[in-house]
């Protein structure tokens, strides 16, 4: 996937608001890519024109070498906002990209177990027949991985997933969509705040400046995989990322509008 010189404004009443400037940038195929910028720089705003939910301003979204005029249906999505369907339970959550458009196609039995294995990947087994709202937040981010992940996209884009959990069950998950993701070939595009974060899962991790987001720093994680979150923090260099990185950060931070 590649960006091409992406801008966006919005229209609020006669306000204009700048969220993204001549952004141009490539999402190698394979790779985990973290990208980490201030509060309202426009990285919710990016993931939106990768799905096709957005069109851009000027610029242009390329997947697969063809600009993207449409909902991308090769992608998925795990967006901030819980959106599991409160009406049904965990499995059934789980099962609904398999019931739309070709994979509807996928023989019963076929689609039932990959449910299963998606809900044992994530942790939430025995909870299959649970509602949302009987669910903890960090299950129901569990839940919307899993869902993300059963039909097994080419791209799976993830909008601060971890943000609002405590620091422990954050480990927890990062260590688990790790696990899911190492040795998949599938190329995964990560938002993040936090830069721990974003180092320990990353192959490369882009910095976003201040509204009108532009890529501002590309650094290359080249810490061995597999990667265990729980000691990589640890591991030599990562200071070194982590001094560059914040660097990058703290310049944006400065001059623009804070985080
Ligand atoms: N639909 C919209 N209408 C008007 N303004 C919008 C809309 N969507 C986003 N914006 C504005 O565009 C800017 C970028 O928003 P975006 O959500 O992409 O930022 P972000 O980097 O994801 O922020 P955060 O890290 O706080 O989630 C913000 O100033 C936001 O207010």
């Amino acid at each position: 996937m590649e960006y091409r010189d992406l801008s966006k404004v919005f229209f609020k009443g006669n306000q204009q608001i700048y969220a993204l400037a001549h952004v141009q940038a490539e999402v190698r195929d394979g790779e985990l890519l973290a990208i980490v910028g201030p509060s309202g720089c426009g990285k919710s705003t990016l993931l939106n024109l990768s799905a096709g939910l957005m069109v851009p301003g000027t610029g242009e979204v390329l997947y697969r070498g063809r600009p993207l005029t449409d909902v991308n249906t090769q992608v998925s999505y795990v967006t901030q906002k819980d959106n599991l369907l409160p009406w049904r339970t965990v499995e059934d959550n789980i099962a609904l990209p398999l019931e739309l458009g070709d994979r509807a196609r996928l023989p019963k039995d076929e689609r039932r177990a990959r449910v299963t294995r998606y809900i044992e990947l994530v942790g939430l087994g025995g909870f299959e027949k649970h509602y949302p709202s009987e669910l903890s937040g960090g299950m129901r981010k569990r839940a919307q991985l899993a869902r993300s992940l059963v039909y097994e996209p080419e791209v799976l884009l993830m909008d601060e997933p971890f943000g609002a959990l405590d620091a422990q069950l954050k480990l927890v998950l990062q260590a688990q969509l790790l696990r899911m993701w190492e040795g998949t070939g599938r190329t995964l595009v990560f938002v993040t705040h936090d830069l721990v974060e974003a180092i320990a899962l990353a192959d490369r991790v882009i910095v976003m400046s201040s509204r009108p987001g532009r890529i501002r720093a590309v650094e290359h994680i080249e810490l061995p995989r597999p990667r265990d979150v729980f000691t990589v923090r640890f591991a030599p260099g990562f200071g070194d990322y982590f001094e560059r990185l914040w660097s990058a950060l703290r310049e944006t931070i400065d001059h623009g509008q804070g985080v």
